[in-house]
Formats: C-alpha cells, sequence, structure tokens
C-alpha cells in the first residue's frame, strides 16, 4: 500500500519572515496522518522550516542541489548541506530548472545517484511541452526522459523513489491535465518501471500529479489508481488550501 504524498513547492517564493508566518500557520494545522505531506522551500528559509516544523509531520525539502558535495560551485547547494539542516526531500529534474536554467538529463541524473547516496528522498519531475501533448508525444517524451534520468539507479532504490508527472502546460496556467488524462501518464509511468525494473518497483514507486492542483480538484486527481499525490506550487503557498490538499480525504 503505498502512502499518499503531498508535497508544496514554493518555488521562488517566501521571503524568511513570510516563510516564518506561513510555517507557523502551517503548523497550527490538523493535518491527516494517513497523508505524508512536506514543503520544499526556496534554500534561504530551510533553517526556520526546520525550526518551526520539528514536531509536525510534514517533512521539508530542497528544490534543487548539486550532485558534489562541497566545492567551487557559486549558487549552489549540496546534498550534504540538506542533510545537515534535516530535509529529507529535494525536487529534481522539475521542468523550470530543465527548461530555464538548461539542466539536462544526464545532470539530473548525476543529482539523482547523489540523492540517493545521501538518503535523501528526491521528488523526480517529468512531463512534456504543449507542443509535444498536442502532437500526441507526450509518452515518448517522458519514456526518454526517465530512462536517462534513471540510468543506474538502483531496484531498491527506485522503490523510495516519488516521480512527479507535470505536464509543462498545466504548470502554474491554471489548466490541469483532467483526472482521466493524469491517471493514464502515471499508469504508463508505473508500467515503464514495471518494464525497466520489476512489477514489485513499480507497484513501490509512487507517483505524483503536477500542474495547477488545488482543493477544488485534489479529491478526484487523488482518487486515481495511479495517482498517489500531488507536487503542488501556487496552493501550496496558503496555509488553508495545503490544508484542504493534505486533508482530501476527510
Ligand atoms: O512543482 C509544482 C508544479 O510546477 C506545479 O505548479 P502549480 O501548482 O503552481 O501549477
Amino acid at each position: 500500500m503505498r502512502k499518499p504524498v503531498i508535497v508544496g513547492n514554493w518555488k521562488m517564493n517566501m521571503t524568511v519572515s513570510e516563510a516564518k508566518n506561513l510555517l507557523a500557520d502551517l503548523k497550527e494545522k490538523r493535518l491527516d496522518t494517513e497523508v505524508e505531506a512536506g514543503v520544499c522551500t526556496p534554500a534561504i528559509d530551510l533553517p526556520i522550516a526546520a525550526e518551526i516544523l520539528e514536531g509536525t509531520n510534514i517533512g521539508f525539502g530542497g528544490q534543487n542541489m548539486h550532485f558534489e558535495e562541497s566545492g567551487a560551485f557559486t549558487g549552489e547547494i549540496s546534498p550534504t548541506m540538506l542533510k545537515d539542516v534535516g530535509a529529507t526531500y529535494v525536487i529534481l529534474g522539475h521542468s523550470e530548472r530543465r527548461d530555464i536554467f538548461g539542466e539536462d538529463d544526464k545532470l539530473i541524473n548525476e543529482k539523482l545517484l547523489s540523492a540517493f547516496d545521501h538518503d535523501l528522498t528526491p521528488i523526480l519531475c517529468c512531463g512534456e511541452s504543449l507542443e509535444e501533448r498536442e502532437a500526441n508525444k507526450q509518452e515518448e517524451r517522458v519514456k526518454a526522459q526517465l530512462e536517462a534520468d534513471l540510468k543506474d539507479i538502483s531496484e531498491s532504490d527506485i522503490k523510495k523513489l516519488i516521480i512527479a508527472y507535470e505536464p509543462i502546460w498545466a504548470i502554474g496556467t491554471g489548466k490541469t491535465a483532467s483526472a482521466d488524462d493524469a491517471e493514464a501518464m502515471c499508469a504508463f509511468i508505473r508500467n515503464l518501471v514495471a518494464e525497466l525494473y520489476s512489477k514489485e518497483a513499480a507497484e513501490a514507486v509512487r507517483i505524483q500529479y503536477g500542474g495547477s492542483v488545488k482543493p477544488a480538484n485534489v479529491k478526484e486527481l487523488m482518487a486515481k489508481e495511479n495517482i498517489d499525490g500531488a507536487l503542488v506550487g501556487g496552493a501550496s503557498l496558503k496555509a488553508d488550501d495545503f490544508e484542504a490538499l493534505v486533508n482530501h480525504r476527510g
């Protein structure tokens, strides 16, 4: 039985002062303990997340990391730094990192290997562009991404991975993929994991949908067999919405 997992991706939002308020509000919420909840904050907010979320069942993590532990990599954050502050998650291969910052599958694969080496839970993002969707190439695109990103990832690690299927055209646009379309792609990804690894690995891996998830549509998405959670941008920035997302079963 896979535990549902709802993670907020704050992206480049929340100054430390704003983060303090949001985290304090989140701490007051009574969240369904049968759902795993987490927030991936800007790096500068991580220490405050560690302090305020201590003793709650809300985990936290980074939105990106370098694969090396330290060195001359100006502007980067390392897996060791994430671990040291108490982070459990790290988002890797988000489409904004791929498209705006030019991250390719080889780099994402190195980061993924490093995240597992450092006992972090990676949330690996994949998904197609609008052009690819219109050309019906979404499966081809996601398959190519995952095959490259998962190179040399072991069977035991894949079972700990969270994969976030995020069609780029649905991110921050208010256009959610229909629950059926999202389910079809999550099922495709699960079958791909079965092909690349095993049926057991496919049963264990958790697959999130991401792209304009909000309180109004989370229940329908989460009711689908192959959707185990959501990676949420905009709606994770309000404590009430985040609570509603996590408590969707109620
Ligand atoms: O990582 C989260 C996704 O990019 C979705 O963002 P969104 O919920 O604002 O559409």
